[in-house]
């Protein structure tokens, strides 16, 4: 069943940064949070309009969890706002939430649909409804075959794709996922990938956190990057994208001519045993006036492209180079 976001559920506190977001499922204001006097969460903003899918990225002890704690009421922030699926008090609203928390587990010896109807009447599902439904969501998945094994019988893999559908269970309007990707091959990463985007389809709020930044790139319209607990990027992934020029690769027949002069003065021509000439430049003006300058001045074009940076620059240039380095050594302890 297709839900729609009801713009009457969710009553907006004050305006959004970005004005063209439509009702927020989520809107957090300067949450801080420290623990024994060090400060884990350090004033950080996150709006995330209602049916989209939003990224928090950054490396280990960045604060990702905290936040996302915060957001679920299971911890209370020392300072700052925090208004979910329009209520100010997250357990009010608790039924209409899923959570996959980043400590995986479920009771070994349950069997999966138990398991599912289990965390459904934790959110307030009867638990013949979870069976039912729980059997229905391990079909649907391709994983009904594995509906009246135990737990304890299942690879890693199975057993959390488990636990993500119990969260699915009881239908919420939001789905709160703690890296819901690590601890999962390739294959299971894409399904999950695929799942995310269907829970969106459908109207659902979907947020996860990750240090991976290409499934964030994949699924989000939005996302924070989150570093020593601040937040120096909130907004649309294009944006990010944006903060950096467009990088040109351009080949020509000729080295040189006029046109060299619509070329910046750092683009060195590579020369070609085969004659020609290769540049590779950011782009700082408009593409117009320079494919004018190359086809009049006469470069003879042999190949163009123009690629806007990906969010590992963006995020480099964001966040810097050490939190960039410390994402990459998380993601390849995840790999290994
Ligand atoms: N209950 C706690 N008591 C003390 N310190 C904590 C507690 N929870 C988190 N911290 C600290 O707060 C900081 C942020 O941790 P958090 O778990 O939010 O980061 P994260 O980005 O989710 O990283 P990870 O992916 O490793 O969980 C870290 O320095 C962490 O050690």
């Amino acid at each position: 069943m297709t839900k729609s976001p009801n713009p009457s559920e969710f009553a907006i506190a004050s305006p959004a940064p970005d004005a063209d977001t439509g009702p927020l499922a989520i809107e957090a204001r300067d949450l801080v949070k420290r623990f024994d006097g060090t400060i884990a969460v350090d004033g950080v903003d996150i709006s995330v309009p209602a049916g989209t899918i939003f990224g928090i990225l950054g490396p280990n002890g960045a604060g990702k969890t905290t936040t996302l704690r915060m957001l679920l009421g299971i911890i209370d922030p020392d300072s700052g706002t925090r208004r979910v699926l329009g209520s100010d008090n997250p357990h009010a609203i608790a039924h209409r939430i899923g959570y996959l928390p980043e400590e995986r587990g479920l009771y070994p010896a349950m069997k999966a649909v138990d398991a599912i109807a289990f965390v459904g009447a934790l959110r307030g599902l009867p638990r013949d409804e979870g069976r039912r439904r729980g059997r229905e969501l391990l079909e649907e998945y391709g994983f009904g075959h594995i509906a009246d094994r135990q737990i304890r019988q299942m690879s890693k893999g199975q057993a959390q794709t488990v636990q993500l559908l119990a969260t699915l269970v009881h239908k919420p309007d939001l789905i709160v996922l703690d890296e819901p990707f690590s601890g999962l091959d390739a294959i299971s990463q894409g399904r999950l990938e695929k799942l995310i985007r269907g829970l969106a389809i459908d109207g659902t709020t979907v947020i996860f956190s990750t240090h991976v930044l290409s499934h964030a790139e994949r699924l989000c319209e939005r996302i924070a990057i989150i570093a020593g607990g601040k937040v120096p990027f909130h907004g649309l992934v294009s944006t990010a994208r944006d903060r950096l020029p467009p990088q040109v690769h351009l080949e020509t027949r000729n080295v040189d001519g006029p046109w060299r002069a619509a070329l910046p003065p750092e683009a060195e021509p590579q020369l070609r045993s085969t004659g020609g000439a290769l540049f590779d430049f950011s782009l700082t003006g408009e593409v117009e006036p320079l494919l004018t300058a190359l086809i009049e001045g006469g470069a003879g074009i042999q190949a163009l492209s123009i690629e806007r940076a990906g969010l590992h620059d963006a995020f480099v240039a964001i966040a810097g180079e050490a939190a960039a380095r410390a994402l990459e050594q998380d993601a390849e302890g995840v790999a290994r």
